[in-house]
């Protein structure tokens, strides 16, 4: 709940604009990594989620990794102070310049998702003289419970390796001399509230070493993605994730030697949270069947997701005090899909009110576009204000 004289402060800044909450950041990532730490575990941040300079720069001062999905992204994670040897990079299509400047970088390991990858970094590391630390990404085939889009470990995804294409890739790897096969990598999709699908994974997890193992390889390190779903409904409630029933459900279902390291890549349950997009809403008016539209300017080019993928995120007159109306709440953007929420009741919304939407920290930012010639979306952070 913002104070009266923050929400005016508020209004000092040109919306649309993201506003974090450095306070719930610091106590989110504090509890992800004492809960983790329980058992050993090894947090990567999944930059995807949010790569502003401050909250990377935060998170890498708190002793994380950072898992990161394109040269760029190696890049940044490294400039905002995630050491090499805690990154790691996936990424179903890695170019030969990323794979090269990752290879220079002296990364954790390369997560890596084909046959045909696996022969170009082992290509690339040979002519730089250096032998590549690789994951293999398996595809286990789990249905995660969760958007379509966002669904990443079924035999019908583009990601990992599938099992079909397994055992030639083993028979293979003999000839590879510069790389060293030291991990398995998993991650099957995204906002997964159902922990139950851990557990499956965690089989899943135990049945492919023990498979490596028996082949003769020797895993030291086993990395089960992110995922760890957010509570979009009603935020407040949930402002943490429940970290300790998470890796809980890891630590009862995981079957490995204590040598092994495990690693986790997560990303929205880290940042979703502490962020909100700040916007004022333009104009009302009245459609052809009678509802109420409320227009502002944010819109799809700030945050995607909505229009994307449907979702829904919790919205705030933070400025309006008078009596509910329903509402349907759309942004500038010249597509009809850019629409935040229909049927919203909301105190009535005039001209000048301001608008929090929400859960907005992860995916938010990050996917940001300049569509309509829009600017991109500055960042406010709490303790600025
Ligand atoms: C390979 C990989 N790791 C980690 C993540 C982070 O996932 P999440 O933000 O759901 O924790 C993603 C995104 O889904 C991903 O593709
Ligand atoms: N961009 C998605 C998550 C994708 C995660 C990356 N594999 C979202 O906004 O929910």
């Amino acid at each position: 709940m913002l104070s009266r004289e923050v929400k005016e402060r508020l209004r000092e800044y040109e919306t649309p604009f993201y506003l974090y909450d450095m306070e719930l950041l610091r106590r989110t990532v504090e509890c992800a990594l004492r809960e983790a730490d329980r058992y050993g575990y090894r947090l990567h941040y999944a930059m995807k989620a949010n790569n502003d300079r401050r909250i990377m720069e935060f998170i890498a001062s708190c002793g994380m990794g950072a898992d990161c999905v394109s040269g760029n992204e190696v890049r940044r994670a490294i400039e905002t102070g995630f050491a090499p040897k805690d990154i790691v990079y996936a990424g179903v299509g890695k170019k030969d310049s990323e794979i090269i400047y990752a290879l220079r970088q002296g990364i954790f390991a390369f997560n890596c998702e084909s046959k045909n990858e696996l022969v170009v970094i082992d290509a690339l590391a040979r002519e730089l003289g250096v032998v590549a630390d690789v994951a293999l990404r398996i595809n286990p085939d789990i249905d995660p419970h969760t958007h379509s889009y966002i669904t990443t470990g079924l035999s019908e995804n583009k990601f990992g390796i599938s099992p079909r294409e397994i055992t030639d890739v083993v028979g293979m790897l003999g000839d590879l001399r510069n790389i060293d096969i030291m991990g398995l990598h998993f991650h099957i999709g995204s906002q997964i509230t159902d922990l139950g699908v851990f557990a499956e994974l965690c089989r899943k997890v135990n049945a492919s070493y023990r498979w490596f193992t028996e082949e003769g390889f020797r895993i030291t390190d086993v990395n089960v993605g992110g995922g760890l779903g957010v509570d979009y409904d009603v935020p407040e409630m949930h402002p943490v994730p429940d970290f300790a029933a998470y890796f809980a459900v890891f630590a009862q279902g995981l079957d490995l030697p204590a040598s092994v390291g495990v690693h986790f890549e997560l990303g929205r349950s880290l940042v979703a949270q502490c962020g909100e997009l700040i916007s004022t809403v333009l104009f009302t008016k009245v459609s052809g069947l009678g509802d109420d539209i409320a227009l502002i300017d944010a819109s799809m080019t700030e945050l995607l997701r909505p229009a994307l993928y449907h979702s829904r995120h919790a919205i705030e007159n933070l400025t309006g005090t008078g009596p509910e109306r329903a509402y349907t709440i759309g942004g500038t953007v010249c597509e009809s899909s850019d629409i935040f929420a229909r049927d919203l009741s909301l105190p009535e919304l005039r001209r000048g009110d301001l608008l929090s939407i929400k859960t907005a920290g992860a995916y938010g930012a990050a996917m940001a576009s300049r569509y309509n010639l829009h600017d991109l979306p500055q960042a406010v952070f709490s303790d600025e204000l």
